[in-house]
């Protein structure tokens, strides 16, 4: 299906200021949904205050992947609704840059373009938001009462919460943020609460809505791959767009990013699987050979996960951003859940990550862990089952 330009057979685009000969021009592409577009105006601030004298013209698709709200997401068979149309304009040199959610874009992705700069990450983690009728009673999954309908359409979250909370029920919930704070918010909905991003509700400035945030150590629940990040991608050959995005890029989180989807490319063979996953860097001069605990407690926030190096006051790191003197610990736990919540692989794996080559080993080794685990296994049952699984688009 073609993609649905947003204005007579146009994409919208909007001219940032006026063009000059004299003057480099990006034209940067984006899903024409709201978050999407405040997205790429948080990249294009950033690219506006490191190039203040470029201008920069962001285009806005509505995807086919927008267009099919009604099917259920996992029944789509096909890769890259969401991106597929602004990857074309981004080969033909009608685009420069495009800006995903780093969590809705491919793991594999045509030949000729890359990830070429991935920003520094939002909050990673889930997020729970319960009705407003309800919140003054309960404020965690665990106490909502017997039978409560949570509402996501995602199997990663479904599965996870079926292995922790059997007293839930779950049922889908699709449309973009504000859609689904609405149906949630009607009193006449089956939903006591919904999960989300707490990216996307930060970045929409309604972070307030969160009840709790939800992770391995609070709730059980880890993260979709590349949640919370921008991911920019490019035309390979294009030094020119290179340069521009070398003073914006966050290199801790790129290695991040590299090393989730490793894994999330190891193991899915072609189609997207649920994985949940948590990555944190551990300053390396921090971190004692003999010391054990290595889980995120609540009160050193996402920051850890975020990138921001764990570092106590007294040691002094050797860090820098962008460039080869990174050279820290990072830590992943990953888990891959059968639908029912019945059978799980679990790993946590930490290494030693120097370069972006050792952050993508990193999860081409941890995705090794988990099918020693039983992770093909559950897999394939799902696949066999359900077709290929998407945790992709909307909002
Ligand atoms: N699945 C859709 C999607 N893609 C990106 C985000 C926002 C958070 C992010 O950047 O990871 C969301 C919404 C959600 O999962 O609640």
């Amino acid at each position: 299906m073609a993609a649905t330009p947003d204005v007579q057979g146009q994409p919208t685009t909007a001219i940032d200021s006026e063009s000059k000969t004299s003057t480099q021009t990006f034209k940067i592409g984006t899903r024409a949904s709201l978050l999407a577009k405040v997205q790429t105006n948080e990249v294009v601030n950033a690219l506006k205050k490191a190039w203040p004298d470029y201008h920069y013209e962001i285009v806005a698709m509505t995807t086919t992947g927008d267009n099919n709200q009604a099917t259920a997401l996992h029944k789509f068979n096909e890769k890259a609704l969401w991106t597929q149309e602004l990857e074309v304009l981004l080969q033909s040199g009608e685009l420069d840059l495009i800006v995903h959610s780093l969590k809705d874009m491919p793991t594999q992705l045509p030949h000729d373009l890359e990830l070429g700069c991935v920003t520094k990450r939002n909050d990673p983690r889930d997020a729970l938001v319960i009705k407003p009728s309800l919140a003054d009673k309960y404020r965690s999954l665990y106490e909502l009462p017997e039978g409560s309908v949570v509402g996501t359409s995602s199997l990663r979250r479904i599965a996870q919460l079926k292995q922790h909370y059997s007293h839930l029920k779950f049922a889908d919930v699709r449309g973009n943020i504000g859609t689904r704070l609405a149906k949630l918010d009607n009193p006449e909905s089956e939903y006591s609460a919904i999960i989300l991003a707490a990216a996307g509700l930060a970045r929409l400035g309604m972070e307030r809505r969160i009840t709790t945030y939800l992770s391995k150590e609070n709730g059980g629940m880890l993260h979709a791959v590349g949640q919370g990040a921008l991911g920019i991608e490019t035309r390979k050959d294009d030094q020119r767009v290179k340069d521009l995005l070398s003073k914006i890029g966050c290199e801790r989180t790129m290695r991040q990013a590299l090393a989730e989807r490793s894994v999330m490319r190891t193991l899915e063979g072609g189609c997207s699987v649920p994985i949940g996953i948590e990555t944190e860097w551990v300053s390396k001069r921090s971190f004692a050979p003999e010391s054990s605990g290595i889980g995120i407690k609540p009160a050193e926030d996402y920051h850890k996960l975020s990138g921001v190096a764990v570092s106590s006051p007294e040691s002094s790191s050797t860090t820098t951003e962008g460039g080869e003197m990174l050279a820290d610990e990072m830590i992943m736990r990953a888990i891959v859940v059968s639908l029912d919540g019945q059978e799980t692989a679990e790993v946590e794996t930490r290494k030693l990550v120097s370069s972006r080559q050792d952050a993508e080993q990193f999860g081409w080794e941890a995705s090794r862990l988990l099918v020693e685990k039983g992770a093909a296994k559950i897999l394939e049952a799902i696949t066999l089952n359900r077709g290929i699984i998407h945790e992709q688009g909307e909002a």
